[in-house]
């Protein structure tokens, strides 16, 4: 059965460590197997995740009607959306249980970079909550550091050149989603999350302790991963998928909140800057084919579909389906 390690990866911020090699092998051992692990030694406290989760809930803690009027819009993929929002696009008409915040790479309104991707630009921080921006934009920061430290590993695992991973994400479209799913009637057949596949680089979140997170193997079983309390679950998107030609694996997973309790869960999505085109870095493996992506168009087509009248254009990415 596959199998969801969980890795130290404290000596990645050592190159002289000696588990340095073995830490680079034991990450690339999960990416190019199930696509998921789990980390601890990130350096990032419990303190900092508790705290952080005590925001979300604080974020998600008021009346819908103030909620709508901070809410997402179809020019700004920033702000609450709301629960229901989001269905599958598999006909079942299965709307998601959870409701969201959605949350971009901070830049000034007069940042340079906006002139070339309008997307990008300042966050709505909820009003509600005064301490919410200093909490996450302090998470996130830390986040940076982490997934900074595993694209090195993974150039190294790749053997690609040093930081040929790393500076895509000089102004990146990194986001994030902060995310309530309430509890599921045990015979309640929906979803928290309907089985997707990130259509990001790689995603890192804080696990909820009270679970929900499954993950497909190959065999089409479903498996929880195990990470200890002060560790995080990464796994792989499209975008590191194509760019390794395929060797490492972005995964169908799927959220149940079956736990009888609020669930609250903030992943992190690191995007590249919007004028990195993502393709193989390297010779793809037998029958793996995909069509390069343009990460600010990408971007741009993800804002437009969400919204249930917009439909895919031939030329939208087939990243995050599970038909290919
Ligand atoms: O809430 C979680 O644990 C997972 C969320 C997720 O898969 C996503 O937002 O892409
Ligand atoms: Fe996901």
């Amino acid at each position: 059965m596959d199998h969801i390690p969980t890795i130290d990866i404290a000596p990645l911020g050592d190159a002289s460590h000696t588990d340095f090699n073995a830490t680079v092998q034991a990450v690339m051992d999960a990416c190019t197997r199930i696509g998921f692990l789990s980390i601890t030694g990130t350096g990032v406290s419990r303190d900092t995740v508790n705290n952080m989760r005590t925001c979300v809930r604080a974020i998600f803690d008021i009346d819908d009607d103030a909620k709508w009027d901070q809410a997402i819009t179809r020019e700004n993929y920033r702000g609450f959306i709301p629960m229901g929002f989001f269905t599958p696009n598999d006909g079942s008409g299965k709307a998601d249980k959870y409701e969201g915040y959605k949350l971009h790479y901070q830049v000034d309104l007069d940042a340079p970079i906006r002139r070339d991707c309008a997307l990008y630009g300042p966050n709505i921080w909820p009003r509600h909550v005064p301490r919410a921006q200093a909490v996450i934009l302090d998470y996130w920061s830390k986040l940076d550091g982490v997934a900074h430290m595993l694209l090195g590993a993974l150039e190294m695992g790749l053997k690609l050149p040093a930081n040929q991973l790393r500076d895509a994400f000089h102004e990146p479209m990194t986001n994030m989603s902060l995310l309530h799913y309430p509890p599921q009637a045990p015979d309640d057949t929906g979803y928290g999350i309907h089985p997707h596949k990130d259509t990001d680089a790689l995603t890192i979140i804080a696990p909820d302790p009270v679970g929900g997170l499954e993950v497909q193997t190959r065999d089409g079983g479903w498996i929880t991963p195990d990470c200890p309390p002060d560790g995080f679950v990464v796994n792989i998107g499209d975008m590191l998928e194509l760019w390794s030609g395929g060797r490492l694996k972005s995964t169908p997973h799927r959220v149940v909140n079956r736990s009888g309790q609020e669930r609250y869960s903030f992943p992190y999505f690191a995007v590249p800057r919007h004028d990195v085109v993502v393709e193989p870095l390297l010779t793809p493996l037998p029958g793996f084919d995909r069509p390069s992506v343009h990460c600010g168009h990408w971007s741009a087509e993800i804002w437009r579909t969400n919204w249930p009248d917009e439909t895919a254009h031939d030329a939208t990415p087939e990243l995050g389906t599970l038909s290919d």
